[in-house]
């Protein structure tokens, strides 16, 4: 089937590479030049392991391009996907005006029956406004073209989005029209093959339905932040906590880790934007509030922690491990070793980091600064540091050589933010150990 991709970012490139994968034959269009030059020349923009070898196979076999010209984009596909960012404007609500451009582009362009896919992140209504702007483009052309609008919300995690697509939990599909719902069953056949993982619903249900995942998934995470804290109280330890609950299948092991607060581009401003709906219908919040709340605290967790060990953090050298939001992918927006670092050199501090993926994208964002030193191995980052600060939990430091990085370090004080050393080991191995709502363990005398 012909598709039209509109955006290349995580979720259209994804999304893109995955449907030519199973034999449709899709254009992905995005106003960024550089990104569609890079793609054209067998690059790609994203860390995500496995797209960029899918995005040159399928290139090669000519099921997939990319372009800007959007008019080739609309003639293109009966599918037109909308994968455009939707970031939180001033007052947390999501901001459409990607979304709605592309509407409209549709308009000024189609001269056939389109099916408008919305696979952004938009707030219950959004196909309606879809749907208004790109029949009021059709109206000032004159024309009188059918089209449909159908909702199907992206679930893919970054640093797993090829898995994730390729075997998805369930693929949401939100429409008012039978016949588009055949359509997509039929494009989304392949990677339905075992039991039916086709959720159909309609339109305002499964734009809700994305929020509400999101909205869930960061509750449980911040709700076991909650319980670190309070752990730490009471001396008791949120690891055995974690366990002790995950085993109730009702609760489940998955995204109940503590750490120091959930980052990237979709939970914290899908929380927020959903407290904004809540809060423009004269629903109070509550719980959202409250999740968004420990978060924001929680980011403070790792800095709060090396306060209260060091006082004054003035002239001290902090190495950071760990700098995106979350292993496997590049990306450091709301990154929790972004808000460490800031209020570090807020502080007079000095950061040396490493992260296996995310240093360029660091510099891009923090340009050349006195004190950020990016550092080419997690030992070389460790080298005259006062103290460590695990943010993300990397393989690559899950078991580094305890006894070179004592020797390396000024002092050996580690705060591990993911919880990813074992207390006992640490204080075995001579180091002052702080992790999240873990009982701490005083330190073998040298
Ligand atoms: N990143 C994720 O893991 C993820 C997962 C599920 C859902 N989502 C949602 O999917 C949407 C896209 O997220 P993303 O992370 O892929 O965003 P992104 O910022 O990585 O990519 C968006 C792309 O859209 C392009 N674009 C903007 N206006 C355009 C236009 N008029 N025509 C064509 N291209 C245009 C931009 O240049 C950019 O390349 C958001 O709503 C997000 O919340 C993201
Ligand atoms: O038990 C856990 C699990 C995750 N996190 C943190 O939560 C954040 C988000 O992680 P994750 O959900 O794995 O990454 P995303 O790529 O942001 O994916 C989320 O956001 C996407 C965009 O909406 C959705 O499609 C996905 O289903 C949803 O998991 C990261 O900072 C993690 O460190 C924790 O602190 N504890």
């Amino acid at each position: 089937m012909k598709v039209t991709i509109f955006g290349s970012g995580y979720v259209g490139l994804v999304t893109g590479a995955c449907l030519a994968e199973v034999g449709n034959d899709v254009l992905c269009v995005d106003v960024d030049e550089r990104k569609i030059d890079l793609l054209k020349a067998g690059g790609v923009p994203i860390y995500e392991p496995g797209l960029e070898e899918m995005v040159r196979k399928n290139t090669a076999a000519g099921r997939l391009s990319f372009t800007t010209d959007v008019a080739a984009g609309v003639a293109h596909g009966l599918f037109q996907f909308i994968a455009v960012g939707t970031p939180p404007d001033e007052d947390g609500s999501a901001d459409l005006q990607y979304v709605l451009a592309v509407a409209r582009s549709i308009g000024e362009h189609m001269e056939d029956y389109r099916i408008v896919v919305d696979k952004s992140t938009v707030p219950v209504g959004t196909a309606d406004k879809v749907r208004q702007a790109l029949a009021g483009v059709l109206e000032s052309r004159g024309r009188n073209l059918e089209f449909d609008v159908v909702s199907n919300p992206e679930f893919l995690k970054e640093g797993a989005a090829i898995d994730d697509f390729m075997r998805p939990d369930r693929i949401v599909v939100g429409t008012d029209n039978p016949r588009t719902a055949e359509l997509l069953r039929v494009l989304y056949g392949p990677f339905n093959r075992n039991h039916d993982r086709l959720v159909m619903m309609d339109i305002r249900s499964a734009e809700l339905t994305k929020y509400a995942a999101n909205a869930m998934l960061a509750t449980k995470i911040s709700f076991m932040n909650e319980m670190s804290a309070l752990a730490e109280k009471l001396g008791a330890d949120v690891e055995a906590v974690r366990r002790g609950i995950g085993a109730d299948p009702r609760i489940g092991y998955h995204f109940i880790y503590p750490g120091c607060g959930y980052g990237g581009s979709c939970f914290p401003k899908d929380v927020k934007a959903l407290i904004h709906t809540g809060r423009s219908v004269g629903h109070a919040p509550a719980v959202l509030e409250a999740v968004e709340a420990v978060n924001d605290r929680q980011k403070a967790v790792l800095h709060d922690k090396l306060k209260a060990h060091f006082g004054d953090l003035a002239g001290r050298t902090i190495a950071v491990w760990g700098l995106a939001f979350k292993p496997n992918t590049d990306d450091m927006r709301e990154a929790p070793s972004r808000v460490l670092m800031e209020a570090l050199w807020a502080d007079g501090a000095t950061v040396r980091a490493h992260d296996p993926v995310a240093m360029e994208e660091c510099e891009r964002i923090y340009g050349e600064r006195p004190d950020l030193v990016l550092c080419a191995t997690p030992e070389e980052a460790a080298e005259g540091a006062d103290a460590l600060a695990l943010v993300t939990e990397w393989n690559l430091f899950r078991s580094p050589d305890f006894q070179a990085l004592r020797e390396i370090m000024k002092s050996p004080v580690v705060f591990d933010g993911r919880n990813v050393y074992d207390p006992q080991r640490m204080a075995d191995e001579g180091f002052i150990y702080h992790a999240i709502g873990r009982p701490e363990v005083n330190p073998r005398p040298a």
